[in-house]
């Protein structure tokens, strides 16, 4: 595994699993998947990351933003599939305090990521290595097709 798309795929399969923790604490809790205030939380310490770490705020907030979107498909399918199955329901609940800073730490690593592809990001060759980084990415941490299915939505702005 070598290059920034590589580490940026990682990255986001590492947040797509914690989201799952997330997804469990709000189950337990009852809490409302959607958290505007977090997000807006969580753009502004990307906004500093991506500035520290030389990325373009835009593009770092949107792929970020991608992030967002990926957890919450996760989420919902998640709390459809625990609705419908009981016997797939999560045996312990997360405190969702504890499983935030992992999230957050998932997130450094994307920005981290995002500062060592610029060039693999803004190549022609983009498409075709994000989409075969996110399948090995989806092999290596062993997602079910929803999680592949959040992988995939996490990374519609990789490139360009
Ligand atoms: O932290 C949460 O509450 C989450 O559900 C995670 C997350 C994220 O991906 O950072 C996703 C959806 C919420 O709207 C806020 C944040």
């Amino acid at each position: 595994r070598t290059g920034g798309i590589a580490d940026l795929a990682d990255a986001a399969a590492e947040r797509i699993t914690v989201s799952r923790d997330v997804a469990a604490a709000k189950w337990a809790a009852g809490t409302p998947i959607d958290d505007p205030e977090r997000e807006a939380q969580v753009l502004r310490d990307t906004t500093a990351q991506a500035t520290a770490a030389g990325v373009p705020a835009g593009t770092a907030r949107a792929v970020v933003g991608d992030q967002f979107e990926a957890s919450k498909i996760l989420q919902r399918g998640l709390h459809a599939r625990w609705a419908a199955h009981p016997d797939l329901r999560p045996r312990h609940a997360p405190d969702l305090a504890e499983v935030r800073p992992r999230l957050d730490a998932a997130t450094r690593r994307l920005i981290t990521a995002l500062a060592a592809s610029a060039d693999e990001r803004t190549s022609p060759a983009c498409t075709r290595t994000t989409a075969r980084q996110a399948r090995a990415a989806a092999h290596r941490h062993h997602l079910d097709p929803l999680h592949t299915a959040a992988l995939r939505r996490a990374l519609a702005s990789a490139c360009g």
